[in-house]
C-alpha cells in the first residue's frame, strides 16, 4: 500500500539563506511527504557528513533512489532507513549525504503517515502517544558560531519548566524574548539577532546572565509558573585543543578550570539545563561534572553524542552526562534518531529533540518530540522556521493535525 513510486530532490533555502535538500515521496497509492533538511554552525566533529547540496543531491539519485523506488514501502521506516544506509555504504553518509539522507527519510515518514491517515506523531510513536508534550527550551540571547561579537556562550535558553501546557510554555518563552529586548533597550544596549532568533547584544556573559535572569523572573511572575535558565555553552567552540585552554576573549580556562567553572555557573543562576559544557572529547570533564551536580541540572550532550548511540554507550558507561541533544541530520535518519532516545530512555537519560540554526519550515521534530515521548524539545523562540515547530506542538496538543 505505502510502496514508493517516486523520489523528487530539490535545492530549496534554509533560514541563513543557504541552499539545502527538499525531498517529495510519492507512494502507489497516492500518500504524500515532502521534508527538507536543517544545517549546523556549530557542528560537532563526529557528526554524519552534509555534503554541498548539489552534490547530496546528485548522489542520492544516482545511489539511494533506485533502491527505493518501487521497492521499499514508506510505511516501514525501519527499511527506509536501511536502504538509505544500504545505498551509501559508509558509516556517516559520505557518499550521498546526511542532508540528502535526513531528508529523504523524513519525507518517507509522511509520505507514510499520510497513506494511513494519522498525524505523523502517531505512525512514529504509536496511538498511545500524544497526551504528554516536551517543554520547549528557547533560545533568548545569543552569540558564539551564531552571532559574531555577542556573548562566548553560544546560547541562554528560557526553559519554562512549570508551564501546565505546551501552548503556555511556547508563550512564556516569546514573552521572556520580548522582555528581553525591552531590557536591552532600558541599557541603552542595541542588539540584532542571531541565526535563531535569539538576540545578539555585545554584552558580556555575566550581564547577559543578569539580564535573562531578570526577564525569566518577571515572566514567571507574570504568568504564574517556574521558568528556568538553561545554556547551551557549545565549548567545542571556544576550545583551542593546541593549547589545552578555553578561551572566552581575554580569558583562559583549563579544562579543569572550565568543569569548576560551569558547576559554579549551576549553582549561582540555579540552572535548569546545560549543553556541551566542555568540549566534545572530553568524556572525564563531562563524567566528573556530572558527578558534581547532575543530581540537580540536566546536563546535555550534543557534539558530545552528536545523536550516535555508540558515543551514547560510551557515555551512559563513564556517566558522562544525564541527557542527550537529538538532531536527525546529525546521524541521518529518524530510525537512527529514535535508536538514540530509546538507548538514552532506557537508562535514564532525557532525550531533548533538537532544531539546528540553519532550519527550514520542516517542523518534523516536533512530531518526533511527541512520538517519542521526550520530555525537551529545543527548537527556538521566535521567527518563521522556528514557530514552525513551536506552532505544529500547539496543533498536535490540540488534535488538530
Ligand atoms: O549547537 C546547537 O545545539 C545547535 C542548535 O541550537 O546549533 P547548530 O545547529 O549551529 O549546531
Ligand atoms: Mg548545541
Amino acid at each position: 500500500m505505502t510502496l514508493i513510486r517516486s523520489v523528487s530532490l530539490r535545492r530549496i533555502l534554509d533560514s541563513r539563506g543557504n541552499p539545502t535538500v527538499e525531498a517529495d515521496v510519492l507512494t502507489e497509492s497516492g500518500g504524500f511527504g515532502r521534508a527538507a533538511a536543517p544545517s549546523g554552525a556549530s557542528t560537532g566533529e563526529y557528526e554524519a557528513i552534509e555534503l554541498p547540496t548539489g552534490e547530496a543531491i546528485a548522489a542520492a539519485r544516482q545511489h539511494a533512489v533506485p533502491r527505493l523506488v518501487g521497492e521499499v514501502h514508506a510505511g516501514n521506516q525501519r527499511d527506509v532507513d536501511a536502504a538509505l544506509h544500504g545505498s551509501d555504504g559508509t558509516d556517516d553518509f559520505s557518499i550521498i549525504g546526511a542532508n540528502s539522507a535526513v531528508a529523504i527519510s523524513m519525507a518517507a515518514a509522511k509520505a507514510g503517515a499520510d497513506v494511513l491517515g494519522a498525524p505523523l506523531f502517531q505512525h512514529l510513536g504509536g496511538t498511545f502517544r500524544g497526551d504528554s508534550f516536551p517543554v520547549p527550551l528557547g533560545n533568548v540571547v545569543g552569540g558564539g558560531e551564531h552571532a559574531k561579537e555577542a556573548t562566548h556562550i553560544q546560547e541562554f535558553l528560557a526553559a519554562p519548566i512549570g508551564a501546565p501546557s505546551v501552548s503556555e510554555a511556547v508563550f512564556a518563552n516569546a514573552a521572556v524574548h520580548e522582555r528581553i529586548g525591552e531590557l536591552l533597550d532600558e541599557r541603552g544596549v542595541p542588539a540584532g539577532k542571531g541565526d535563531e532568533g535569539a538576540w545578539a547584544p555585545a554584552v558580556d556573559d555575566a550581564t547577559a546572565f543578569e539580564i535573562v535572569a531578570q526577564a525569566t523572573e518577571d515572566v514567571a511572575d507574570d504568568v504564574g509558573f517556574d521558568i528556568g535558565v538553561g545554556l547551551d555553552v557549545a565549548a567545542s567552540e571556544l576550545y583551542d585543543p593546541e593549547d589545552e585552554v578555553y578561551r572566552y576573549g581575554d580569558v583562559e580556562r583549563t579544562p579543569a578550570e572550565q568543569v569548576d567553572y560551569m558547576a559554579d555557573l549551576v549553582d549561582e543562576y540555579d540552572l535548569a539545563y546545560v549543553e556541551d559544557p566542555v568540549e566534545e572529547n572530553d568524556f572525564d570533564g563531562f563524567a566528573d561534572l556530572t558527578e558534581r551536580v547532575g543530581d540537580r541540572t540536566v546536563l546535555c550532550g550534543d557534539d558530545l553524542f552528536v545523536t550516535n548511540v555508540e558515543r551514547l554507550q560510551r557515555g551512559i558507561d563513564e556517566g558522562a552526562g544525564n541527557a542527550i541533544l537529538v538532531k536527525p541530520n546529525q546521524i541521518g535518519t529518524l530510525s537512527d534518531a529514535v535508536d538514540a532516545v530509546e538507548l538514552a530512555t532506557r537508562n535514564g537519560l532525557d532525550a531533548v529533540v533538537s532544531h539546528r540554526s540553519g532550519e527550514t519550515e520542516d517542523a518534523t521534530i516536533a512530531h518526533l518530540a511527541v512520538a517519542t515521548n521526550a520530555p525537551f524539545i529545543k527548537t527556538g523562540t521566535v521567527g518563521g522556521e522556528r514557530t514552525a515547530k513551536l506552532n505544529e506542538l500547539i496543533r498536535i496538543a490540540e488534535d488538530a493535525v
